[in-house]
Parts: C-alpha cells; sequence; structure tokens
C-alpha cells in the first residue's frame, strides 16, 4: 500500500469532516486491477455498441480507456497522486493578495462523464505561511481529475488551500465549459459556467471581495 503524505492525510480528513469529499467506495483493488476490470467492461459496452474488437483502430480501445481513467483523468480519485506541496515560511511578510489567473483546468462532468474544459483563478493573503506558485496549480488538476460537479471542485480546491495555508483567506473562481451541456442534450455551444468560493476576508470584506473578482 503507498504511503500518503501528511498534507494528503490531511485534505482528505478535513473534506470527509466538512461532507466535501467526492462519494466513494473502497474495493481494495490495486491500479493494476482497476485497470484489468475496466478494460473487460469497456470491452463489453464496445460489443454491445456493436463495434468490431477485430478492427486494428479499435482492438487497443477498452485497454486506452482503462489507462487513461486511472492513470489520468480519475488519478485524482486516489490520495497517492496529491501533489507534494512546497510551504514557506512568510519572511518576507506579504500581507497583500496573491493571485494566479487563467489556472488551465480540464475534468469530466461526473453525470455524463465528458469534459468539463476550463480556468480557475485563484488567490489568497498570506498568513504564516506562502505556498509555491506551481502547487496552486497542482491542486486545480488534483481534484479535477475526478468526475465532478464544478460546485464540489470549486469547494474542494477551497478547502484544500485553507487547510494547507492555514487560513481561512483564499478564494476560488471557476470559468468553465461543459461539453455535456455544449455537444449534446441542450446542445448549447456558447454558455459558460462560473462557481465562485469565498473564504475569510474574501467573503466579509466588499472591498477584497471586488478586487478578487474584478481585477485582473
Ligand atoms: N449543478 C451542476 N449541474 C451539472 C454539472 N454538470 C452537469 N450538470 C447537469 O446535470 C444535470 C443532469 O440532469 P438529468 O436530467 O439527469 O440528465 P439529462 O437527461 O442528460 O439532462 P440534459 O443535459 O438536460 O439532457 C443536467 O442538467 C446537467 O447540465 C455541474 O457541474 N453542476
Ligand atoms: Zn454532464
Amino acid at each position: 500500500m503507498t504511503c500518503l503524505s501528511k498534507e494528503a492525510l490531511l485534505v482528505r480528513s478535513v473534506l470527509e469532516e466538512r461532507g466535501l469529499e467526492t462519494p466513494m467506495i473502497g474495493t481494495g483493488l490495486s491500479s493494476a486491477e482497476k485497470k484489468d476490470r475496466i478494460e473487460s467492461h469497456f470491452t463489453e459496452i464496445l460489443k454491445l455498441l456493436e463495434l468490431d474488437l477485430t478492427d486494428d483502430s479499435l482492438a487497443e480501445t477498452p485497454h486506452r480507456i482503462a489507462k487513461m481513467y486511472v492513470n489520468e483523468i480519475f488519478s485524482g480519485l486516489d490520495y497517492s497522486s496529491f501533489p507534494k506541496i512546497t510551504l514557506i515560511d512568510n519572511k518576507m511578510q506579504v500581507d497583500e493578495m496573491v493571485k494566479v489567473s487563467d489556472i488551465t483546468l480540464t475534468s469530466t462532468c461526473e453525470h455524463h462523464f465528458v469534459t468539463i474544459d476550463g480556468k480557475a483563478t485563484i488567490a489568497y493573503i498570506p498568513r504564516s505561511k506562502v505556498i509555491g506558485l506551481s502547487k496552486i496549480n497542482r491542486i486545480v488538476q488534483f481534484f479535477s481529475r475526478r468526475p465532478q460537479v464544478q460546485e464540489r471542485l470549486t469547494q474542494q480546491i477551497l478547502v484544500a488551500l485553507q487547510t494547507l495555508l492555514d487560513s481561512q483567506d483564499v478564494a476560488v473562481s471557476i470559468t468553465a465549459t461543459h461539453y455535456c451541456v455544449k455537444a449534446r442534450g441542450v446542445m448549447d455551444a456558447t454558455s459558460e459556467t462560473t462557481t465562485t468560493s469565498l473564504g475569510g476576508i474574501f467573503k466579509s470584506r466588499p472591498e477584497t471581495r471586488a478586487e478578487f473578482l474584478h481585477c485582473r
């Protein structure tokens, strides 16, 4: 069994406590076992669609999907993929907002298992700790690599950062295109969805909230 980092364990326990963890059941299966089983089920799905799996283009598709689910697009279901977090003491006494804009976000809609394609903007006010910038992008990436609803994704990122920074003063905004809205169903090619989660001073102080929401 992989040993989880103390940051991964802490974030998971706070999300569970707050009822924000992705609903999961434990199977006890290894990654290799999961991939084997997913491959075999996808073989059945493709056959039910009457696709010929002896065709050289399709033959490896169940295997590719299994690998993609476990190693890539759903790897954030496993806390052993939680990023290594670098925090440094705020010796430089930064007390103004640090904001990272337009973070690439690619996730998967849990209702239809198609892509959510968006961008995240994240800000925090440093207190005792400053976080390595790329770690913010990596946390976005980790929680995006799950079947998601955008509202939960936004909250998970907020609470993970609040926990790691030991401060409530964090803000997260996500704007995304849902391919379940764009490429099927209602077929709306232009609408975007914005979700925002604000903590601490971002919620309580209108000027800070406005600076986050309106200034680039
Ligand atoms: N709140 C929220 N809803 C989402 C998200 N992703 C997809 N949905 C919605 O989930 C709903 C599922 O509704 P259903 O009526 O069960 O599914 P459906 O028959 O495929 O519905 P249509 O998409 O309207 O064709 C749809 O309205 C989706 O647009 C998300 O991130 N947040
Ligand atoms: Zn959907």
